[in-house]
């Protein structure tokens, strides 16, 4: 029997000399992603604040990447594709609902002694949030303007905003399958918010009705709402984490603050699919 002074280490074959390979750091530049995080207060809990919103914008590049695949997929009516896909961003937004549990261990005392640093910045002038909002159909043309002095975000949110969303490309999909959608919702302007149509929540009965007929439109319905609940729990999660940090102060980013957030709960991206319950 070997004595178990003399064995090699569990990691004696592992390699440890990087100078001419690239080694995991360098795969994954964390000399820049490690370099990004640069309080601008002295107090000790803004390294918190600062990686909680580094750290959801990478999820939020990641649901973006995500997204955009499952538009194509949807435009070319392949749909198992898109729903391993969608599954995928219905995760990553759970991951974001439950951030918010590490972002309540600030208290009041402490954000306050670094709110006065951030200025007028705000999460309201999240590119990459607009940017999923308007992929999930709620449009908002006026919001581009706080990214006039980024020329690319700007370029990317003015293409979400003319382009169908993922909703429209769903609705899309029924018609091609037959499904009797009004020729004015499949030509509604697509720079508009989603807005609840009467054949499009008959369509989605027709489906809900026979799920067997229209399986892969079914599973299609139930990602969206699967989608939705998620976000929406985010919403409602943001709402009361930031009552619980800051009141019902108005906002860095000019407006009311908690009233603002409460009347984004309203917002119902795929509006018939949850209308529809109600007839079944
Ligand atoms: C102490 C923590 C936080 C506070 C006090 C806070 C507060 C607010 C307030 C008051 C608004 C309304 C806009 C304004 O006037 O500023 C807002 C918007 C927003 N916040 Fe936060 N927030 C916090 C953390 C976060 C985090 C961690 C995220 C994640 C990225 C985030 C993302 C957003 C987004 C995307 C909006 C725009 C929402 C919309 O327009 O529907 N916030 N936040
Ligand atoms: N709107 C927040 C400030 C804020 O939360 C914030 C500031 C800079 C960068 C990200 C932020 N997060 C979300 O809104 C406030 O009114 O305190």
């Amino acid at each position: 029997m070997e004595c178990p002074f003399n064995a090699a280490p569990a990691w004696h074959d592992a390699k440890l000399d990087f100078s001419n390979a690239m080694s995991y750091g360098d795969y994954l530049k964390l000399d820049q992603v490690l370099s990004a995080q640069q309080p601008l207060s002295p107090n000790h809990n803004e390294m918190l604040f600062i990686i909680q919103h580094q750290t959801s914008e990478l999820w939020m590049k990641l649901m973006l990447h995500e997204l955009h695949a499952i538009r194509v997929q949807l435009r070319q009516g392949n749909l198992p594709p898109a729903f391993k896909m969608m599954s995928r961003v219905a995760r990553i937004m759970d991951q974001l609902v439950h951030a918010w549990d590490v972002l309540a261990t600030m208290t009041p005392p402490e954000y306050t002694e670094i709110r006065p640093y951030l200025g007028s910045s705000s999460g309201f002038q999240s590119h990459q949030y607009r940017e999923i909002e308007f992929l999930l159909g709620n449009k908002n043309a006026a919001l581009l303007k706080v990214h006039e002095s980024a020329p690319q975000a700007h370029a990317s949110l003015s293409s979400a905003l003319v382009e169908p969303s993922i909703y429209d490309d769903a609705i899309a999909a029924m018609a091609r399958a037959g499904l009797p959608i009004d020729a004015a919702r499949l030509a509604a302007d697509p720079t508009r918010p989603t807005a609840a149509d009467a054949s499009v929540e008959n369509a989605w009965l027709i489906v809900y009705r026979d799920p067997a007929r229209y399986w892969q439109l079914y599973e299609l319905a139930e990602k969206l709402v699967d989608l939705e609940t998620a976000f929406r729990t985010w919403r409602f999660r943001h709402l009361t984490t930031i009552e619980r940090i800051i009141g019902f102060k108005a906002g860095t980013g000019g407006t009311a603050g908690a009233s603002y957030l409460k009347k984004m709960l309203d917002v119902v991206l795929f509006p018939e699919l949850f209308s529809l319950r109600t007839s079944l």
